[in-house]
């Protein structure tokens, strides 16, 4: 083997031992975890994903408690993991430590403002809700009253890291192609058609379900990114472009995303993008912005 080849090997192999990347075992016996018990809201594709996971005992967390307004949905994922369901999200607040909402944008308006107000630390997937400027500063404060934390994960985009980074200095331009083919966005269609041409705050309102990474990169920059929505009968992923200029320089990025196998709207990396945000909150250390 050539010998500088060799050496990245050793490196890599020697980084790994140090900190077993991306695993639960990171999570030492007696380690204090921040998060132990997670409950879930909304229990439909990106929920069954993370599901999956804690079932294979790959969570590092236990996910133990559900509550969609299917039951018959909360029963399913309930019974992968010997958890409970319930019948409201009050029911939930005093046996979790943290609450994935994986449900709609319409759920972070009614039921998260209870959670929060319960102290109890957030993921919130449904991003959109939270370009609504007095529900979002409402949270804010509430969470900081309440010492609870929001978190809004990268979901299914990537880039977020370097947009954070980049709002550091002064941003000319953020926009968003999205493609995905037309049953992702729930129409059918043998020609390409652009449905979407404008700001990220429409377009959470036009697409509730389909464009929370819009939200997602607006709120990591601190501005409106510019959104196009395209129906592509083409392509068979969900795809995420994304281009910012700004005082850093100018990147770029190309998400081609896997539809979940339950909900062609949502890309498998959203449920990941959770997975790895739930992982980090008890690790001690975190990499990237
Ligand atoms: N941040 C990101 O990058 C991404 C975010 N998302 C968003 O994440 C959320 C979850 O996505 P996904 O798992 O695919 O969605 P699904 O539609 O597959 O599942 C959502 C589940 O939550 C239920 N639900 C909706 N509203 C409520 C409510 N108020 N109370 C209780 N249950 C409710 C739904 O029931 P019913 O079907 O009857 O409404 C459904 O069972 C969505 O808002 C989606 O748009 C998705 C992809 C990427
Ligand atoms: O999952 C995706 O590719 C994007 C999506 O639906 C969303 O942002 O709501």
């Amino acid at each position: 083997m050539n010998k500088t080849v060799m050496h990245e090997l050793l490196e890599i192999n020697r980084i790994e031992s140090t900190f077993p990347l991306c695993s639960s075992e990171n999570l030492a016996d007696d380690h204090e975890q921040s998060v132990k018990v997670v409950g879930i809201l909304g229990c439909g594709a990106i929920a069954n994903i993370i599901t999956n996971f804690a079932a294979e005992g790959k969570l590092g967390v236990d996910v133990n408690f559900f509550y969609d307004k299917d039951i018959e949905r909360a029963e399913n994922l309930a019974s992968q993991v010997d958890g409970t369901v319930l019948l409201s999200i009050e029911d939930m607040l005093d046996k979790v430590d943290l609450v994935i909402e994986a449900a709609s944008p319409q759920a972070v308006r009614e039921v998260v403002p209870t959670i929060i107000g319960a102290g109890v630390d957030m993921i919130v997937m449904s991003v959109g809700a939270l370009l609504d400027n007095e529900l979002r500063e409402r949270l804010d404060k509430l969470a900081k009253e309440n010492n609870a934390k929001i978190y809004a994960p990268s979901g299914a985009i990537v880039g977020i890291d370097g947009i954070k980074a980049a709002s550091i200095g002064k941003i000319q331009s953020a926009s968003l192609v999205t493609r995905k083919p037309p049953r992702s966005l729930g129409i059918s269609t043998d020609e390409e058609k652009i449905l979407y041409e404008g700001k990220a705050g429409d377009a959470v309102l036009k697409f509730p379900m389909n464009i929370n990474v819009a939200a997602t990169l607006s709120l990591a920059c601190g501005m409106e990114v510019d959104v196009k929505i395209i129906a592509d009968p083409a392509v068979d992923r969900n795809m995420h472009e994304v281009h910012v200029i700004g005082e850093f320089g100018e990147f770029k990025t190309i998400t081609e995303n896997m539809p979940c196998a339950t909900n062609p709207k949502t890309s498998t990396l959203a449920a990941y993008a959770a997975i790895r945000l739930l992982k980090s909150l008890n690790e001690n250390l975190k990499i990237g912005t």
